[in-house]
């Protein structure tokens, strides 16, 4: 696609969007056909297997922040008044919502559909064009959006643009009005650089290590489950990390529940991880069939590679911490996770916990439920992630909020504090009226016209 063909959208669109009841209108019609396209079962079990997997962790949330957005987009979208200062007092005061124009957004493989759809609800919420790259890797996936959303969106507004390295690359040369990307850190670093030769901004949505505490007042067995249910669902895995058949069976690999790594490369980048390290459960491979079983590595030098690299596959290793003080150390020694998992009956500890470090994202005594929750923003902090999205946050992050002041022409003796000559007289003035003055909001019209008068007989009274 050529940059003149994405601009001419860009324009286009915005010319559309401008009046706000068009604007409610298209964007419903829009997110009500999308809804109707991706709810096509049918269409979406020729490729997506795991049913189960894939309504619970791909679609219910697509369809949830749709639901969210048609419901919620009269009250996102209508004028914000703010607080004003004296100086303001008599003038409308607001802030106003704005498309940002054509947004680029990148996905990645692990949850191919959702890490596509979920942004693209807050882009069209927000009046944007969106061109849409999915990931490569879930190839399968990348086909399916490029063949289903073209006939429920509008294909000139909403592109599927499949492709690998080269293609991203060539995208990323054109310019856009924000681009939010989900995907490891080197590339993010690629895709942030793009970005600056156009100053756009950029929603980086990254991943790192996630580190999870098992305090030792804690129920382990509720614990274990949790954690290796957060570990399936992140690593597009399956099974328990409990040496027990509860999840899978006695042999995962014959589960139909129990997932496949996604590729040979990443099968043969998950089993170097495993080399010189004490694997105390699982380790059995089979590369034929991409599978790894769940397994555990425990007595980990922090130097090693798996202690080192990101995991995404069915690895789980152990630290021994001796505190809740070393442990807090030792997170805050690395970068910033994207989640912090803690397991803990200590509220207090908890509470500390959370205090003392700091992640995208916290879930305690669970794994990833903070991902479900469409009021949480959504995102990572430092290294695993710049911006954030999910519900209103979607929505915020792809439109310009423009600061507006609507003055009428009266009201000149009170303006005329600050302009020149200047003296001792308007400079109090001035500084007084440009206070904010606290609970304004709540005074009715009438008593501000009230004091706008008062202020003005003042001033006048003074001479200044
Ligand atoms: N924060 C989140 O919400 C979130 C969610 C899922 C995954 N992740 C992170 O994503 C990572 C896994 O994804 P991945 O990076 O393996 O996914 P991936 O291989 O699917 O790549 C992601 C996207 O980047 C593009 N890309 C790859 N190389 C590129 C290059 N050189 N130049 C331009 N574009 C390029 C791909 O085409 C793809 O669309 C992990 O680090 C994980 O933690 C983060
Ligand atoms: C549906 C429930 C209960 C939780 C959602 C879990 C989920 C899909 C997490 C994904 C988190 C994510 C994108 C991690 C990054 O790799």
């Amino acid at each position: 696609m050529g940059g003149g063909q994405i601009a001419a959208v860009g324009i286009w669109e915005r010319e559309r969007v401008s009046k706000d009841g068009v604007r409610q209108d298209v964007i419903s019609r829009t997110l009500i056909a999308g809804r109707g396209g991706l709810c096509e079962r049918d269409r979406l079990s020729l490729i997506l297997q795991n049913d189960f997997a894939v309504e619970i962790f791909e679609l219910a949330g697509i369809l949830n922040e749709i639901s969210l957005a048609i419901t919620k987009l009269p009250e996102w979208t209508a004028p914000e008044h703010v607080p004003k200062s004296m100086m303001t007092l008599m003038d409308t005061v607001y802030i106003r919502r704005e498309p940002l124009g054509v947004v680029l957004i990148i996905g990645a493989w692990n949850y191919p559909m959702a890490l596509i759809v979920q942004p693209l609800i807050g882009a069209i919420a927000a009046g944007n064009a969106a061109v849409l790259k999915p990931s490569e890797v879930s190839e399968n996936t990348a086909q399916l959006l490029g063949e289903l959303l073209p006939q429920y969106l509008d294909k000139d507004l909403y592109p599927v643009i499949n492709g690998g390295v080269a293609e991203t690359t060539e995208l990323l040369k054109q310019q856009f009005d924000h681009i939010l990307y989900t995907g490891n850190t080197n590339v993010g670093r690629i895709v942030m650089e793009a970005a600056a030769k156009h100053l756009t901004p950029v929603t980086l949505e990254l991943g790192g290590k996630s580190p999870c505490y098992i305090d030792a007042d804690c129920d382990l067995d509720v614990a274990c489950r949790r954690i290796a249910w957060g570990s399936v669902v992140v690593m597009e895995m399956g099974s328990s990390y409990i040496p027990s058949p509860e999840f899978y069976g006695a042999d995962p690999q014959k589960s139909p529940d129990y997932g496949r790594i996604v590729n040979k490369r990443h099968f043969k980048r998950l089993m170097l991880l495993l080399e010189g390290v004490n694997v105390t459960f699982g380790g059995q491979s089979d590369e034929k069939d991409l599978y790894i079983a769940p397994t555990i590595v425990t007595d980990v030098d922090p130097s090693s590679r798996i202690m080192q690299e990101e995991i995404f596959g069915p690895l789980l290793p152990i630290v021994t911490v001796n505190s809740a003080d070393e442990a807090i150390h030792f997170i805050n020694k690395r970068d910033k996770p994207l989640a912090l998992y803690l397991f803990s009956r200590n509220k207090t500890l908890i509470k500390r916990m959370i205090a003392e470090t700091s992640s995208g994202g916290v879930t305690a005594n669970d794994c990833l439920i903070h991902y479900s929750v469409d009021t949480l923003p959504f995102g990572g902090v430092g290294k695993s992630g710049t911006g954030a999205y999910h519900g209103k946050f979607s929505f915020e992050t792809f439109s310009h909020r423009r600061a507006c002041v609507l003055k009428s022409l009266g009201m000149e003796r009170m303006n005329s504090v600050r302009y020149a000559p200047a003296t001792d007289s308007k400079r109090k003035w001035t500084l007084w009226l440009l206070k904010k003055r606290k609970g304004f909001g709540k005074i009715r019209l009438f008593t501000f016209a009230l004091l706008g008068i008062l202020v003005a007989i003042l001033i006048k009274f003074y001479h200044v």
